[in-house]
């Protein structure tokens, strides 16, 4: 392996960019435990919430949105954006950067553009078809693509050449052993060992139809003998959950050990976020997964191919009702031989390692460069 002495991280704006982003910082802590880190974020975006308690120095460089499609004028649009680029490339100097990895979101636009400028060498590491804006732009500077899943460098022409590694997951999930937490984990949310759980995510900031629908099921639920473990999500309304039933339905805000969550699940139903998808195939929870209706279908890009190896199901947002919840969900649920197998195929799919393949290609990268 070769060495690294300052890396700087971009990503931002919602938890699928950002806990890659940690999940990988992880990875190059441990194996260069003298690495200086800087993570690049915006004022507004998640990462404000979420790297700081990881411990990672957070610096932020002035926001600026970008169109929804991609317009190369935007690098002669000077102002919001050149204040962004300079910010980032001041960054830059200061730490002495040797490589920038982006993994998407409007914070990573300026610093692909000042790595450029600076020959600092850039990896960008993307999950989605097609790729989000920013990964897409900064695609004009660097061939060092890096991909979450491995059917998309034949679903998207930009991503032909990416190499495939995986999806870094934060190590208390890629080390989870489910059997072995779900004790504590049921014990933690006040759950009962005898009866199936679902668990209930709607993403980092969750999903409105998702919530009301299991909410409004609620008394079906518990009635079928089905606890609930339902996150809220980051940024979305709270929503009521009669309290006189029969069985526990825990409702969270938002759940920052995610690896309890999966360790109690039997079931999970959820969107399909890339990096939730790639945490519940690495772990090998059978799933329900409701794409996020209005992406480009990239959720349903996502949940797809997990469905057709059998380890899971799909759902349209609109037709996941109380009724649709109790006609599939609830014999789902308590058929334990179809969960087992649900689950196998779903481990089949996915995998835990994409953190250590993603240092490798950076660092391949980064020994190209020099
Ligand atoms: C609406 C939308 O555009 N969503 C996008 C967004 O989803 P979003 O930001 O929701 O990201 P994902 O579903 O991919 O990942 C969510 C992450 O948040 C974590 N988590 C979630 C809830 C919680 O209480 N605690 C917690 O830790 C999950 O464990 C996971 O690590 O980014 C993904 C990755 O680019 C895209 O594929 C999604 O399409």
């Amino acid at each position: 392996m070769g060495s690294l002495r300052s890396a700087v991280l971009a990503g931002g704006g919602t938890g699928g960019h950002i806990y890659p982003l940690l999940a990988f910082a992880d990875a190059l802590k441990r194996h260069f435990p003298d690495v200086r880190i800087t993570t690049l974020g915006s004022p507004k975006g998640m990462e404000n919430e979420l790297i700081p308690p990881a411990g990672y120095d957070l610096r932020l460089i002035p926001a600026f949105q970008l169109p929804r499609s991609l317009n190369m004028n935007l690098l002669r649009t000077p102002d919001r954006m050149y204040k962004s680029a300079h910010a980032a490339g001041k960054i830059l100097e200061e730490v002495q950067a040797d490589v920038v990895v982006g993994f998407g979101g409007y914070v990573s636009v300026p610093a692909y553009l000042a790595a450029w400028r600076r020959d600092v060498p850039i990896v960008i590491h993307e999950v989605n078809v097609p790729p989000g804006v920013a990964n897409r732009m900064g695609m004009r500077f660097t061939k060092n693509v890096a991909v979450g899943f491995p059917q998309q460098p034949q679903q998207a022409e930009s991503l032909r050449d990416a190499r495939v590694v995986g999806v870094p997951l934060r190590t208390a999930i890629s080390h989870l052993d489910r059997a072995a937490l779900r004790p504590h984990a049921l014990y933690q949310f006040g759950l009962r060992p005898d009866l199936p759980v679902l668990f209930v995510s709607g993403g980092s900031s969750g999903a409105r139809t998702i919530n009301l629908a299991v909410a409004a099921a609620a008394k079906r639920l518990a009635h079928a003998g089905i606890q609930v473990l339902h996150v809220q999500g980051g940024r979305n309304d709270p929503f009521e959950v009669p309290n006189d039933l029969p069985v526990p339905y825990v409702v969270l805000p938002y759940l920052s050990d995610m690896q309890l969550g999966y360790a109690a699940a039997d079931l999970m139903l959820c969107r399909g976020g890339a990096i939730t998808v790639a945490e519940t195939t690495a772990l090998g929870v059978p799933a329900v997964y409701v794409p996020y209706p209005h992406s480009n279908q990239e959720q349903k890009r996502n949940a797809l191919p997990v469905v057709e190896a059998g380890g899971g199901i799909l759902v349209d947002n609109s037709e996941l009702t109380p009724e649709w919840i109790e006609q599939h969900i609830i014999p789902l649920a308590r058929d334990r031989q179809r969960l087992a197998m649900m689950g196998a195929a779903a481990s089949r799919y996915g995998r835990r390692d994409g953190d250590e393949a993603l240092l490798e290609f950076v660092l391949e990268a980064v020994a190209k460069a020099r």
